[in-house]
């Protein structure tokens, strides 16, 4: 799905979707323009609480990386901030360019981050299963953390990942990845940002709570490097770098970007 979604590989690929969703009102990423954002007192501080020995493996599908979490019970769940209910978290992955210059989903005033975390939650309160709450307008509830290189900057919780993407570089490849607390890659400052969006990989279903936070994490460049040495495509294939794997800015339309902070 990777390289049909992708589009040519090589140069940096338009988002190759076959629809934008026809009559959608509510896409994602955009661009947050700050000034723009309206500081609402309501919103709450997001409560995270994660169970590390949730986490189950991590497998290449051919368009990101994911980390997926065993999302049967309430024992890695987000709560408060825009959230009406409380949301389990089923999986974590990334966005990221080929250069620092861009690679991000969202942007701040324009302006591209090298890569962007998206933490999946889902509405299991409300919705009996992930693939239901996917349809609905309040089915999930996706935490976006932009990533920034500084070169010094080392980020031992990334270094764990990093130093399990060699073992699923081809798409398809999976391994187990038994314990990680996802929670040491949010930033501890609380300010974010929150709208209405979508998934931004098919289905672009409009389900989507975003919280988007304001401050980056930290990572130097040789573990934003190893993100690149992953592939699109499987063993065997003519190899494409899996590099670039985010769509394109999307309309605001009618919609309010609110912010938790003044
Ligand atoms: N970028 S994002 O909007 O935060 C996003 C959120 C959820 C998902 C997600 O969990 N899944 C399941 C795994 C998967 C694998 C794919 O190859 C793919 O193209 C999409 C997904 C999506 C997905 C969501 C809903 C139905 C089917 C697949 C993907 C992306
Ligand atoms: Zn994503």
């Amino acid at each position: 799905l990777g390289q049909y979604w992708y589009g040519s590989f090589g140069m940096h690929p338009l988002w190759q979707s076959p629809l934008t969703i026809p009559g959608g009102t509510r896409q994602s990423p955009i661009n947050i323009q700050w000034r723009d954002s309206v500081y609402d007192p309501v919103l709450k501080p997001l409560k995270i609480s994660y169970d590390p020995t949730t986490c189950l493996h991590i497998w290449n599908n051919g368009y990101s990386f994911l980390v997926e979490f065993d999302d049967s019970t309430d024992r890695s769940v987000i709560i408060g901030g825009p959230l009406e209910n409380q949301y389990r978290l089923k999986q974590f992955h990334f966005h990221w360019g080929a250069i620092n210059e861009w690679g991000s989903e969202h942007t701040v005033d324009s302006k591209f981050y090298p890569a962007e975390l998206h933490l999946v939650h889902w509405n299991a309160v409300v919705y009996p299963t992930f693939e239901e709450a996917v349809m609905e307008g309040n089915g999930l509830a996706v935490i976006g953390v932009f990533l920034k290189v500084i070169s010094l900057s080392h980020h031992e919780g990334l270094q764990t990942l990093v130093d399990a993407l060699p073992a699923v570089k081809h798409k398809d490849a999976v391994i187990e990845f038994d314990v990680f607390d996802p929670s040491c890659l949010i930033p501890s400052c609380p300010d974010y940002w929150t709208y209405a969006g979508s998934l931004t990989t098919p289905p672009l279903t409009e389900s989507v709570t975003w919280i988007i936070k304001k401050k980056p994490i930290e990572v130097d460049e040789n573990q934003l490097e190893a993100f690149r040495m992953l592939l699109f495509t499987s063993d065997g294939e003519e190899e494409k770098r899996m590099v670039d794997n985010f769509r394109p800015l999307q309309p605001l339309m009618n919609r309010t970007v609110r912010s938790s902070f003044q």
